[in-house]
């Protein structure tokens, strides 16, 4: 039944007295996306932008009442449908014979669609093609990302992207998801590592959600899956699930962004089906940056630190790190941190190549007194957990929360490898230490408190 002028007048008031009640932000974000679909029996029908809105439209109910007896003269209760938890088969329970009615939900859910700020689209703001330095190694791989971001769907799709640890493939994911986001802020976009779509299928699995899984996974515009070498195996749910994924998207021609370390013929983890399909697009590599890319680099980056770097010292560190680009700045961050410490406006060769000591010698030597254990014990301190813990097997949240920020630090401040410092604690394997360093990095972009945990763990090594 089409809305009556009674019912548009209470949704009207309902929200005039949020807007009055609530913070803007509120308003703007629960309210105001929402859309009435009907009135009967005494029940209000409110389309919700996603689950996440349901609690607040929960604590709504003195609003509604009053509204309702304002307008109506009675109370009506509410029912929330969630724009993204609805399947077709939900839909179609919700529509009635009337086909009039079909078309207007319909439009309704798309236009709620439409306004749907996807929240959750994990992509790193500050990664763009803007700040991506172009160099002979990585010019294919940048070509073909600014492709997809002009055509996406369209031209190379999926496009997959290979090379090793640290050359750019999460920076180029990011820098296309942002231009979708800088086009459409509503496009559905979302980042996931493999590891965070294992996990998100598990959960969803072990909660009995899997059709919200479904839902949000194969209803994207861009899918941006990282490290793809990481399947296990032996997850046969998970690939399948993977596969599907990858069908639907396909077929509504939203775009699939992959990386991996290796090309999709090296990938042993996954089926020959899935494989293949990987090369549907384009595959395109990354390879190591060229001195010249390694400078242009630094440049960039150093702009915006407050030490000052001279020419001639990134010069020394482009000519002494030529592993990959995440090395490179964590080499920066060291001489900036070591010219911090020795309260230096501006360093020299000299420093720098004392700031890069242990990356050459590549085990923890003392750095102004920066060593593994220094940091472990600063990090302990300030999450209240004991070194012993952070080194030894545990898993629960807070130890391993401070383990990994302990990781993080140690790779960014002492620039140690992967494999060393997972020996560090307790013999961990390198790609522990990668995952821990690149969800604190990620965490970073958006914890305010773990950035000011960070900060003051970093006065404390000082
Ligand atoms: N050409 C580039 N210009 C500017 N920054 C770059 C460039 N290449 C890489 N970086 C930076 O180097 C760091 C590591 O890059 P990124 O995370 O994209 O590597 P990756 O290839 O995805 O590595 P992994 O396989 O380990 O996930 C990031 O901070 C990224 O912004």
């Amino acid at each position: 039944m089409p809305l009556t002028s009674e019912d548009k007048q209470f949704w009207n008031r309902v929200n005039e007295l949020a807007k009055k009640h609530l913070k803007a932000q509120a308003y703007e974000f629960f309210i105001e996306p929402s859309q009435l679909l009907s009135v009967e029996k005494g029940v209000a029908s409110i389309l919700i932008v996603s689950q996440m809105h349901k609690d607040f439209w929960k604590g709504q109910t003195d609003l509604i009442r009053t509204a309702a007896f304002e307008v109506f003269g009675e109370p009506v209760s509410i029912k929330t449908y969630a724009s993204d938890e609805l399947s077709t088969d939900e839909l179609e329970k919700l529509k009635t014979d009337d086909i009039q009615e079909i078309n207007e939900l319909e439009h309704d859910l798309q236009s709620v669609r439409e306004k749907t700020p996807v929240a959750q689209t994990k992509v790193n703001p500050n990664k763009s093609f803007e700040n991506f330095i172009q160099g002979d190694g990585n010019q294919l791989a940048l070509g073909a990302a600014i492709a997809v971001s002009d055509s996406p769907g369209s031209i190379y799709n999926p496009l997959f992207i290979h090379g090793g640890s640290g050359f750019g493939k999460t920076h180029l994911m990011y820098a296309i998801g942002n231009e979708m986001l800088k086009d459409n802020p509503y496009a559905r976009v979302m980042y996931a590592s493999a590891e965070n779509f294992v996990n998100d299928y598990v959960t969803a699995a072990t909660n009995g959600k899997l059709k919200d899984f479904e839902n949000t996974y194969r209803n994207l515009d861009l899918l941006l899956l990282d490290d793809v070498q990481f399947f296990n195996p032996e997850q046969e749910k998970t690939k399948s699930e993977l596969f599907y994924t990858f069908n639907a998207l396909y077929e509504k021609g939203a775009q699939i962004v992959l990386t991996s370390d290796r090309p999709p013929t090296e990938l042993n983890n996954l089926e020959d089906r899935l494989v293949s399909r990987f090369g549907w697009g384009l595959t395109t590599d990354i390879t190591a940056p060229d001195y010249e890319t390694r400078m242009a680099i630094l440049m960039k980056k150093s702009e915006h630190l407050a030490t000052e770097i001279p020419q001639e010292v990134l010069a020394y560190i482009a000519g002494q790190i030529d592993s990959n680009v995440r090395e490179l700045e964590g080499a920066l961050n060291l001489v900036d941190f070591y010219a911090k410490t020795n309260k230096m406006q501006k360093v020299d060769i000299d420093a720098a190549s004392k700031a890069l000591r242990n990356i050459q010698n590549n085990h923890a030597q003392p750095l102004n007194n920066l060593t593994v254990k220094k940091i472990q014990d600063v990090v302990s301190k300030h999450y209240m957990v004991a070194v012993s813990d952070m080194i030894g097997i545990k898993r629960n949240k807070e130890i391993a929360f401070a383990r990994q920020v302990a990781m993080f630090l140690i790779r960014d401040l002492m620039a140690l490898s992967l494999p060393a410092i997972g020996g560090e604690f307790g013999g961990r394997d390198h790609t522990t230490v990668m995952h821990s360093y690149n969800k604190i990095s990620e965490l970073m972009n958006t914890d305010q408190q773990l950035q000011k945990d960070i900060d003051q763990i970093k006065q404390k090594l000082k």
